[in-house]
């Protein structure tokens, strides 16, 4: 899904809801329809229920086309839903909010802007004092791996350095859920397996909700409390699998581990049941 305005100033207006709850997320009988420019009703998701526990780790799978995205997007309040309700801590999803962190591809970074800049914007457009706001985007810097590249401009960075930026600039604020949408689908092999080791030493420090778009069965399984296994187009949940191995996890530890690789298997399987991966206009 691909055009969506640049929201990232709205999101810094609002003040950050806090406080825990069970229910993270609540998406209650959502359908979504799109108008193509064929003027054809497209519906995109139907009927779509699903709930997400403060500080769980959820990834989207299914085939393309499905609706993974615009899941993503209802619950970032970027797209209303055209049936149903999508809730962040018991309230109406009414639009793009602070709460809810957007790592997507179409919020490209500032170019104009040091990793520094881009990692204080969001602090300073809360109102973060200067200096307060500087401490807080090294430290986040420093977490993510970028110690050093902090003067460093987006041009001057390999896609693996950007993805950690961008992370590190939803993470200064404050996000109660991250919404990853293929974070690490252009990286290559190396690189994405650090990044995935990298993002779950950082949510195992502080749990925020995470809900996590991807193509990769393995990424999903690795990362995961859940795997929300979507059918083709219109997409429709077709399981819910939880994910019951220990943590901290270690990939290479995992890659041979037999309760692993029967995850990775039987969600495969689930995925080839769910019809053709073929697209529909
Ligand atoms: N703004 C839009 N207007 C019209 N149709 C749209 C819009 N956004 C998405 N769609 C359609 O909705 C369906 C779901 O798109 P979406 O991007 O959510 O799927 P996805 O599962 O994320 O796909 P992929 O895995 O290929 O990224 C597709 O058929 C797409 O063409």
């Amino acid at each position: 899904m691909k055009v969506l305005p640049s929201r990232l100033e709205v999101q810094a207006q609002s003040v950050p809801l806090r406080g825990q709850v069970a229910a993270m997320i609540e998406i209650d009988h959502v359908s979504q329809v799109f108008q193509t420019s064929a003027r054809q009703d497209h519906l995109a998701l139907s009927d779509i229920s699903l709930t997400i526990e403060d500080g769980a780790f959820v990834s989207i799978l299914g085939p393309s086309g499905c609706g993974k995205s615009t899941l993503l997007y209802i619950v970032g309040g970027f797209v209303n839903p055209t049936k149903g309700v999508a809730k962040v801590k018991g309230k109406a999803i009414t639009g793009p909010g602070p709460d809810r962190g957007p790592v997507f591809q179409e919020f490209a970074l500032f170019p104009w802007k040091s990793v520094l800049g881009n990692v204080m914007y969001g602090p300073r457009q809360q109102g973060v004092k200067p200096a307060e706001a500087e401490a807080q985007s090294r430290a986040l810097i420093e977490m993510v791996g970028l110690k050093g590249f902090e003067n460093f401009y987006p041009k001057e960075l390999s896609g693996g350095m950007k993805q950690r930026v961008a992370l590190a600039r939803t993470l200064a604020y404050h996000p109660a859920v991250l919404l990853m949408d293929e974070p690490f689908g252009a990286l290559d092999a190396h690189t994405r397996t650090r990044l995935q080791n990298d993002l779950l030493n950082i949510w195992e420090r502080d749990r925020k909700t995470v809900l996590f778009v991807t193509h990769s069965v393995e990424e999903a399984v690795f990362l995961s409390d859940k795997v929300v296994v979507m059918t083709r187009s219109p997409g429709r949940i077709k399981q819910v699998v939880d994910i019951d191995l220990p943590r901290p996890r270690r990939r290479a530890e995992l890659l041979l581990d037999t309760r692993f690789q029967k995850y990775v298997v039987d969600i495969e399987r689930m995925i080839d049941d769910t019809g053709e991966d073929e697209l529909h206009p």
